[in-house]
């Protein structure tokens, strides 16, 4: 993305304040249509808190803050409505029903979901129920996606099935996206750049230069995997291995 093309995101010198603690303390962060940006850090440094400032959900105690107004969250867990059939959770909040169903319909197909759109919620799978979450974020074409840990529930292989999935329909729609993740390959498997977010600001911001698909077993891989690994303060012993 050229840095002159206009940022879908830009806020700057974002703080927020809980307490006496400041977790978020001069944030400056700038997104572009179609970036994919991966935002670690260690448990309990804001992550979600910046997260939920880009989403409307809280709201900063100070800086600036641009986002646009279409914009969609998928979060750890589906948070389905147990009430309405999949179809309709697809569309929520839709006064067009009738009109919106083939939208769902579009939708659920591209997460492989069409023959369940008159499914329950509760008869769905974990990883189901997650990819209805993700038609449902992406049935409104979001100039951004923010997806907060979205395979941290699921089991392994249905989590390395979503990564597949998500970069498919992340390169169809091309919006920008921000993931929180605790999973340092996740974010080198998805991510363009990849931010850490320690002591209330942005301290690392890395381009991940390696073309897609990427492969674990790739030698660039591993070593952009040790280099965040020492950063988060993990796994120094593999950072300094020869
Ligand atoms: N509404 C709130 N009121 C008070 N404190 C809060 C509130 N929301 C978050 N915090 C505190 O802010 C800090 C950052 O929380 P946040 O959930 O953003 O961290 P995180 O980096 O996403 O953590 P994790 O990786 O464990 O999910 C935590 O210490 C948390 O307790």
């Amino acid at each position: 993305m050229s840095p002159s093309a206009e940022a879908v995101v830009d806020i700057r010198g974002v703080r927020r304040v809980f307490g006496d603690r400041a977790v978020l303390n001069g944030v400056d962060l700038r997104l572009h249509q179609g970036d994919v940006v991966a935002l670690l850090g260690p448990s309990g440094t804001g992550k979600t808190t910046l997260l939920r400032i880009l989403a409307g959900l809280d709201a900063a105690d100070d800086g600036r803050v641009l986002v646009p107004k279409a914009r969609s969250v998928v979060f750890q867990e589906p948070r389905l409505v147990p009430a309405r059939r999949v179809w309709r959770n697809v569309v929520l909040g839709s006064r067009h029903v009738r009109r919106d169903r083939s939208r769902a319909v579009r939708a659920l197909t591209e997460v492989g979901l069409a023959s369940h759109q008159n499914a329950w919620p509760v008869t769905l799978s974990g990883g189901e129920a997650q990819r209805v979450a993700l038609a449902r974020a992406l049935a409104t074409e979001p100039g951004l996606l923010l997806l907060d840990e979205p395979f941290a529930a699921l089991d392994a292989l249905t989590r390395i099935r979503m990564h597949d999935l998500v970069a498919e329909l992340i390169g169809r729609h091309n919006p920008a996206v921000l993931l929180v993740t605790h999973d340092v390959d996740e974010a080198i498997l998805l991510a363009d750049r990849i931010l850490i977010l320690d002591g209330g600001t942005i301290g690392v911001d890395v381009t991940v230069d390696i073309e897609k698909p990427r492969q674990r077993t790739d030698g660039r891989f591993a070593e952009l995997r040790a280099l965040l690994l020492g950063r988060l303060g993990v796994g120094q012993a593999t950072a300094a291995a020869p």
